[in-house]
């Protein structure tokens, strides 16, 4: 469905007066978005019939990535991809794999990068769907590579949710979920490990002109008027060739 696009750049100018138009200059301005957005559904080529349209939602514990993505799922039609539930699915089913994550989970540290990206690779197999958000992941360089190697496929989207660490960890201990990486000895190092480790994913992704930073203080509608526009316009692109 997300397929390549032939001549977005007149159709998205074209675009230019909608209601999204003043929705996105929020963000960015609208043509600059709208540039961005058919450069990358140009390059985006399709080796077979159907190749997925991926976003990778990234940023630190507390953020908002979860909640974010449930409203994107309500709007726009994706599977929800969590690699932390993910994991702790693995945990509760009394996989093989499940103390050790259960540990690194508890230590607020990461996954090998193989058993997440098989896990999501299953999610993905498992979905009739075409469009991915894939929430927490990755969350290092090596997690990245591993996707690109065993998926084979590098993300369209990677949203940014940029949140300062104050409010991060005043979300994280009021969020009520019974999690086990909720206090305040392992939030210290999630953060750690998010500045040391996660930053750098954020800033290749930068570098390559697919990240869209989204500041993640305010209500949590006010976070998704940043988010909209970005999936609209990509919408956009797909009805114009369809
Ligand atoms: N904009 C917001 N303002 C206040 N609290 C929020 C906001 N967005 C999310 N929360 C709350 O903060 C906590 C962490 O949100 P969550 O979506 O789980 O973040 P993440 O997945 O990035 O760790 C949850 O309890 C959630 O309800
Ligand atoms: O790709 C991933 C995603 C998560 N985790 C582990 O799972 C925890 C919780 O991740 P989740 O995304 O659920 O946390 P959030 O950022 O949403 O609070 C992380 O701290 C890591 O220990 C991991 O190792 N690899
Ligand atoms: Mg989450």
């Amino acid at each position: 469905m997300w397929r390549r696009v032939a001549s977005l750049s007149s159709f998205l100018s074209s675009y230019s007066t909608s209601f999204v138009a003043q929705t996105a200059s929020r963000l960015n301005t609208w043509e600059s978005l709208t540039t961005r957005i058919a450069q990358q559904a140009n390059g985006f080529i399709a080796p077979k019939e159907k190749t997925p349209f991926i976003t990778f939602v990234l940023g630190g514990p507390g953020s908002g990535k979860g909640t974010q993505c449930i409203k994107i799922v309500e709007t726009f039609g994706f599977t929800h991809l969590s690699a932390g539930d993910l994991l702790r699915r693995e945990i509760d089913s009394n996989s093989a794999d499940g103390a050790m994550i259960l540990n690194k989970i508890k230590e607020g540290k990461i996954v090998p990068s193989q058993l997440t990206v098989k896990l999501i690779q299953k999610g993905m197999e498992s979905s009739d769907n075409d469009k991915f958000l894939i929430d927490g992941f990755p969350r290092t360089e090596e997690n990245r590579v591993s996707f690109e190697q065993i998926i084979g496929i590098e993300p369209n989207v990677v949203l940014f949710f940029d949140c300062p660490e104050e409010e991060m960890v005043k979300r994280l201990l009021n969020r009520n979920q019974g999690r086990v990486d909720d206090n305040l000895e392992t939030i210290k190092t999630r953060l750690k490990v998010f500045e040391a480790l996660s930053l750098p994913v954020i800033n290749y992704y930068s570098q390559r002109g697919k990240l869209y930073t989204i500041r993640a203080r305010g209500t949590e509608d006010e976070i998704f008027e940043q988010v909209r526009p970005i999936f609209t316009a990509f919408e956009a692109c797909h009805r114009a060739v369809e």
